[in-house]
């Protein structure tokens, strides 16, 4: 099984939202490629990864970003003592052998990097790896899976629309409350009450966003809140350290989160 590194053996812990998982698991038996749609840190890659062992399918992961290439994809080749050698990329090796493949936020590399997967999500589930004059047909379990952050988006820096509608999509936000809490008292090990705190403090920094925050804080940041306070930080400075400075630099806003906190504490 040439994945086999890629299979994913244990459960991940994951608190289902909403019908999420039905959702995906209806798309992935017609191969639909999909969209995870949400703010940064609120459970799309534990999401895909809890799917992945569901299906009992490896999932390769690829953090996209600007500088990637369509190479780092699809392969290159090598120079070894014989010569050059092929060796396929991320993409590829998912594609050959039947693996979900997860491009976390792909809007971030560039265009004919996102060209390179359109043969890949329309009918023809095919690959093209021009440079090696190969044309690989889709494992009948690959599926393809994408993030994308509706936050970050601009004009010039968007899918190109015949990229999204090759996709269905499902929408992550943040869990409600109750969900939350349970998710921070699992992740970091902090007691109910201190995460139930620490989710109103993330609802008051959400109620910030479009006021000077970008966004929000992300259940991801709560989790390293708590991971603090469980080594004896205090839970105002502990806010301060995986909160308030990662998220702004702004003093006024600083003070609000700082406001929010005390409010909460
Ligand atoms: N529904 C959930 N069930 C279990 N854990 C969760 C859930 N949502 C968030 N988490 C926790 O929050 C952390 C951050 O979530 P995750 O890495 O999945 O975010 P993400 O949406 O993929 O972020 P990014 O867009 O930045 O990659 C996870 O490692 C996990 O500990």
């Amino acid at each position: 099984m040439p994945l086999k590194d890629y299979l994913i053996t244990e459960e991940p812990y994951y608190q289902s939202t909403g019908k999420e998982i039905a959702h995906f698991e209806a798309a992935y038996a017609d191969r639909m490629p999909i969209m995870l749609k949400g703010p940064t840190g609120c459970g799309k890659t534990r999401f895909v990864e809890h799917i992945a062992y569901r299906l009992r399918k490896p999932l390769v992961t690829v953090s996209c970003h600007e500088d990637m290439t369509a190479s780092d994809l699809v392969g290159r080749y090598l120079l070894d003592a014989n010569g050059t050698v092929w060796q396929d990329g991320p993409l590829t090796l998912a594609v050959r052998h039947g693996a979900i493949c997860y491009l976390d936020e792909i809007v971030e590399a560039r265009q004919d990097t996102t060209v390179v997967i359109h043969s890949l999500t329309d009918d023809r589930r095919i690959l093209s790896l021009e440079k090696k004059n190969e044309v690989v047909r889709a494992h009948p379990d690959f599926q393809l899976v994408i993030s994308y952050n509706p936050g970050y988006q601009s004009v010039l820096k968007d899918l190109k629309e015949s990229t999204k509608q090759r996709f269905g999509a499902i929408d992550f936000s943040y869990p409600s409350a109750k969900l939350e809490a349970e998710i921070v008292c699992h992740e970091s090990g902090v007691e109910q009450a201190v995460a139930d705190k620490l989710v109103k403090i993330a609802e008051r920094s959400r109620n910030l966003r479009g006021h000077g925050l970008e966004e929000g804080a992300s259940t991801r940041m709560l989790i390293h809140v708590g991971q603090l306070i469980n080594r004896g930080v205090p839970l105002g400075e502990a806010c301060d350290v995986a909160l308030v400075l990662p998220i702004t630099d702004d003093p006024d806003i600083r003070s609000a989160l700082g406001s929010a906190i005390s409010a909460c504490a």
